[in-house]
């Protein structure tokens, strides 16, 4: 056991680096320093700690008395801080994964989740958090780790039992691939790392990049120069730290780097688009141009809904700074929108086509927009949409183009290389392929009997999990829908597609939201980039025609790494997209219907040479 006491008062920092084998010198660790005590924090490094071999170097705030050197030439260790008297102390209580020497824990039940070790192959794991899966408990028969977990199995039992309408699960801690970093007084630099730790980093986050001389990824919000209140605002929002795709996309935005990036469902995309719009709008009306009223950027996304929920998103993170936002989509009186336009605006967020009639009708000046923003850029480029953003960005003046989506194909990047010259690509995770945090369910319903399939999952403790989206492929089927589910199972139920007005969108979206109605059916319109908190299930009762929604639609059902379900209805009319179905619910490890299996089997499988000969003669 090495420990070493700290007096209180001096500010701990947590310094950390996802080493692997490798060693670094003090000064060249980045360096980030954390609110170390804060016990979430302390159970997300310790999960952390759990995927990667980490160093977690502990210093005084004073800077001076750093008592890390001797753990650099260790390269696993876990670290606890804790209060004795008046004094911190900081002791090793686990290495390579295995209790401490002289640890007097090994037969006692584990407390907490971090005393337990790793699983070894083969081992039985803790279905809350993946350790050695040492006790059973009782009440669900489930391995866990220690009381810790048990108590969280326990609540999470207790919650899906919960009646329909009450409050959303709260939010968990954000994905384990996430650093936890606030510095507060040294700014990381990230070009003091070398081209081995860029991709060492890369690596560990599974970052890829493309294209030339893409900065460093940054481990905290504040390394970005960012203005002070956007920070402030950045915590106010509960942004603790960046998660993977905005510690990438951030600093690359912020040089003036068009990017093209794909990432999960539910990966905080908007944040890494909004923050560089906002630090670069604010600098500019606050620096050079005070007077200025033209528009700064424009954020085109497919809907209404997200368009909405894009701008709240840049007023909550742009609030108190010089910038200004305007919605411009139909449904809302134009008038309106052109008069908080000509007042300056920071950020134009629209519909591609709203603002093309906009600006045919009206006299608005486009050539001070520095960056254009195309959110789920495959979409916006396929047909239907791609000819208003062209003449949008005809209009512009060589702006800066950030391009998002979950799934950016072969074909998509390859147009928006041909858009905008010079393009890096970032891809976090594995491009196209659910989030890894819903559990699918894929289940083969013929079409006559998926109401009764729908009504007795709505009706079943065990299987439905409020609040659930149902997605459907029609607007008038959304409407049966919702009145056959509310008349059957007698739950609250509404629906929600293009046709109905605006203003009742919003107040069913609201509804939804706040547990007032727990079944909201769908049509693609909630499909794309809608955040909506709270929902953990998702029930696909039409599968659409292209993976790619589908994809969509069932990451509703995550947000940021929490758990969600997808149950999702096949039969055979829904054979054309089976090839791609199957390979994604086999590489996501999803159970496969037999009768998927074989009709599959049947349609993919090269033909055998009886088969051929037999095709060949007849
Ligand atoms: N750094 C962060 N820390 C905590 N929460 C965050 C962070 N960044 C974003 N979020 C929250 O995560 C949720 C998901 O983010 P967002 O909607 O941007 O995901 P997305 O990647 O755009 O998803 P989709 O592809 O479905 O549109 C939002 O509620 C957002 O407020």
């Amino acid at each position: 056991m090495w420990s070493s006491p700290i007096s209180v008062g001096l500010r701990l920092q947590i310094l950390y680096w996802a080493l692997g084998p490798l060693e670094l010198g003090l000064n060249e660790l980045l360096r980030a320093s954390s609110l170390c005590l804060d016990k979430a924090l302390r159970a997300r490094a310790h999960t952390l700690i759990a995927q990667f071999p980490i160093v977690f170097i502990v210093e005084a705030g004073d800077g001076n008395s750093i008592i890390a050197a001797p753990l650099l030439t260790l390269p696993t260790q876990i670290m606890e801080i804790g209060e004795k008297g008046n004094q911190w102390e900081i002791s090793t209580v686990a290495e390579n994964g295995n209790e401490a020497p002289g640890s007097d824990t090994v037969n006692d039940v584990k407390k907490r989740c971090w005393d337990q070790r790793e699983a070894l192959p083969g081992e039985p794991h803790c279905v809350i958090c993946g350790r050695y899966g040492e006790y059973i408990c009782d009440e669900t028969d489930d391995d866990i780790c220690s009381l810790e977990c048990k108590h969280t199995l326990l609540c999470r039992v207790a919650k899906s039992r919960l009646p329909v309408g009450l409050s959303p699960p709260t939010r968990l801690p954000t994905t384990d691939e996430c650093f936890y970093i606030k510095d507060n007084d040294e700014k990381v630099d990230s070009k003091s790392l070398t081209n081995d730790q860029t991709e060492l980093l890369r690596t560990k986050l599974k970052i890829n990049v493309r294209g030339d001389l893409v900065p460093a990824p940054v481990l905290s919000f504040n390394s970005c120069n960012l203005p002070q209140k956007l920070l402030d605002n950045i915590e106010a929002a509960g942004y603790e730290m960046p998660t993977p795709v905005q510690m990438q996309a951030i600093p690359a935005a912020l040089v003036g780097k068009s990017l093209l990036v794909s990432a999960d469902t539910g990966s905080g995309k908007t944040a890494s688009f909004l923050v560089p719009i906002i630090s670069s709008c604010s600098k500019l009306n606050q620096e050079k141009f005070s007077n200025q009223i033209k528009p700064l950027s424009i954020v085109l996304t497919p809907t209404r809904e997200l368009c909405i929920q894009v701008e709240e998103q840049a007023k909550l993170l742009g609030k108190g700074l010089p910038f200004k936002t305007a919605l411009v989509v139909g449904g809302d009186p134009m008038a309106g929108q052109l008069h908080r336009i000509n007042q300056g605006v920071g950020v134009i967020i629209a519909t591609p086509g709203r603002l093309i009639d906009l600006l045919t009708k009206h006299d608005i000046e486009l050539d001070s927009v520095s960056i254009l923003v195309l959110d789920e850029v495959d979409l916006m480029l396929q047909r239907g949409f791609h000819e208003q953003v062209t003449q949008i960005f005809q209009a512009l003046s060589r702006p800066q183009v950030l391009m998002y989506s979950a799934t950016i194909s072969k074909e998509v990047e390859k147009m928006a290389s041909s858009m905008v010259k010079d393009i890096n690509v970032v891809a976090v995770g594995k491009p196209n392929k659910p989030n890894g945090a819903v559990k699918q369910l894929p289940i083969w319903v013929e079409s006559k009997k998926k109401k009764q399939k729908l009504f007795d999952i709505l009706l079943s403790k065990q299987h439905f999990m409020p609040p659930v989206v149902v997605f459907v492929g029609s607007r008038l089927g959304a409407d049966l829908l919702s009145e056959a589910v509310a008349v059957t199972t007698g739950i609250k139920t509404l629906s929600i597609h293009g046709e109905k007005p605006m203003k009742e969108r919003r107040e069913i979206i609201q509804s939804f939201l706040f547990g007032e109605v727990p079944v909201l059916v769908a049509t693609g319109v909630l499909g794309r980039g809608i955040d909506l908190l709270g929902v953990r299930q998702v029930i696909v009762f039409d599968m659409p025609t292209s993976i790619k929604e589908y994809v969509h639609q069932i990451g509703r059902a995550s947000r940021l790494g929490e758990e969600g379900s997808a149950i999702v209805f096949i039969n055979e009319e829904n054979k054309k997209i089976f090839p791609e179905l199957v390979d994604i619910l086999k590489s996501s490890g999803a159970p496969i219907p037999r009768e998927l299996n074989s009709r599959y089997t049947k349609t993919t499988l090269p033909l055998g040479r009886d088969q051929k000969k037999r095709k060949h003669s007849s």
